[in-house]
């Protein structure tokens, strides 16, 4: 038997453009995803003999059996292997607020992947892990290599970018959640949407130019949700009426982040603590 403890970071969206749609309903996506130090904790314990995958939490609100990511990618890895199943006791110790648009899920499947695959000494090489995890999500290919990236396609095509900004990120996680699905749904009911610059992210990330960083972002998605999503259109008011910092939706939210100078996070958390009622605040940097 092996004890294991990881940490399954979160990540934040910086810039989301949708620039097409597939037949199966998926929607082709240009966007710049980046890991973030809010992590879960994945307490595994793998067994030596033969078994089932058996999932506790200190969430109550998430699925623990065969909805639960993790779940899904212990059964596509052994399909995939053709490896006996281990018996497998995990802890899943949940800081990464759920449906915020922070890969929570996804990161907690990815991480799991890669120690199943290590446990059972690398049946699969980076090519088949990003095939097999981007059947469950299509965030978890990102997880895969957790570095900035420039992520096109689904969500499978990963190009790593330098990311130099040093600075204190504030996440902001209302009380509501936010459907993925209704999220990409209602970006057909827009005809000309925003475009996020990527160069000038691309170079803002590598001059560590927060001027240019926050220039060049929008998010389509924010953008579709906006046409009717009740919750987010009055979240967003209140975002705008706060001087001083600017707010970016992270993926499919519900949660937003704003960039501070390096060490003025906590000065900044507690004004917006002041400001902003039922919602969750983290301070976090870039991993
Ligand atoms: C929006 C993004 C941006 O990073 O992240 P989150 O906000 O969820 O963190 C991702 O595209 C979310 O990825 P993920 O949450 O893994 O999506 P999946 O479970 O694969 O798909 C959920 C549903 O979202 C829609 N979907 C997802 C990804 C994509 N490229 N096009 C889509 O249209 C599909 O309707 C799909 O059925
Ligand atoms: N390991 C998991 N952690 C969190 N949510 C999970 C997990 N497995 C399945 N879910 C379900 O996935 C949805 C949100 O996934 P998550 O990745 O946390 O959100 P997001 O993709 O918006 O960042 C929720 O409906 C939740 O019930």
């Amino acid at each position: 038997m092996s004890n294991k403890i990881i940490a399954a970071n979160g990540k934040i969206n910086i810039g989301l453009n949708i620039t097409g749609k597939l037949p199966n309903g998926y929607h082709l996506l240009d966007m710049i995803m980046a890991p973030i130090s809010l992590a879960d904790f994945l307490h595994i314990k793998f067994h030596e003999e033969e078994g089932d995958l058996n999932i506790t939490s200190n969430l109550k609100n998430i699925p623990l059996g065969p909805e639960n990511i993790v779940y899904k990618v212990y059964e596509k890895f052994y399909e995939k292997t053709g490896l006996k199943k281990r018996k497998v006791d995990l802890y899943l110790e949940k800081n990464v607020p759920s449906e915020a648009g922070l890969g929570g899920g996804s990161s907690d499947g990815a991480h799991f992947l890669k120690a199943l695959n290590e446990l059972h000494n690398y049946p699969l090489n980076l090519v088949e892990l990003i095939e097999l995890s981007k059947g469950v999500g299509a965030d978890l290919p990102f997880f895969l290599v957790n570095k900035t990236a420039r992520v096109q396609g689904i969500g499978e095509i990963l190009e790593r970018v330098e990311n130099n900004l040093d600075c204190d990120i504030i996440l902001l996680k209302p009380e509501f959640g936010v459907s993925t699905v209704a999220a990409y749904k209602n970006s057909s009911k827009i005809e000309k949407m925003k475009s996020a610059n990527m160069n000038s992210i691309l170079m803002g990330l590598r001059e560590n130019s927060l001027e240019l960083v926050k220039r060049g972002i929008e998010n389509n998605l924010e953008e579709a949700l906006l046409v009717d999503n009740e919750n987010i259109i009055g979240f967003r008011k209140k975002l705008d009426s706060i001087g001083g910092l600017e707010f970016f939706m992270s993926g499919s939210g519900s949660a937003y982040f704003t960039f501070v100078k390096k060490g003025e996070g906590k000065t900044y958390l507690s004004k917006l603590e002041e400001k902003i009622k039922n919602c969750k605040f983290y301070l976090c940097s870039f991993l």
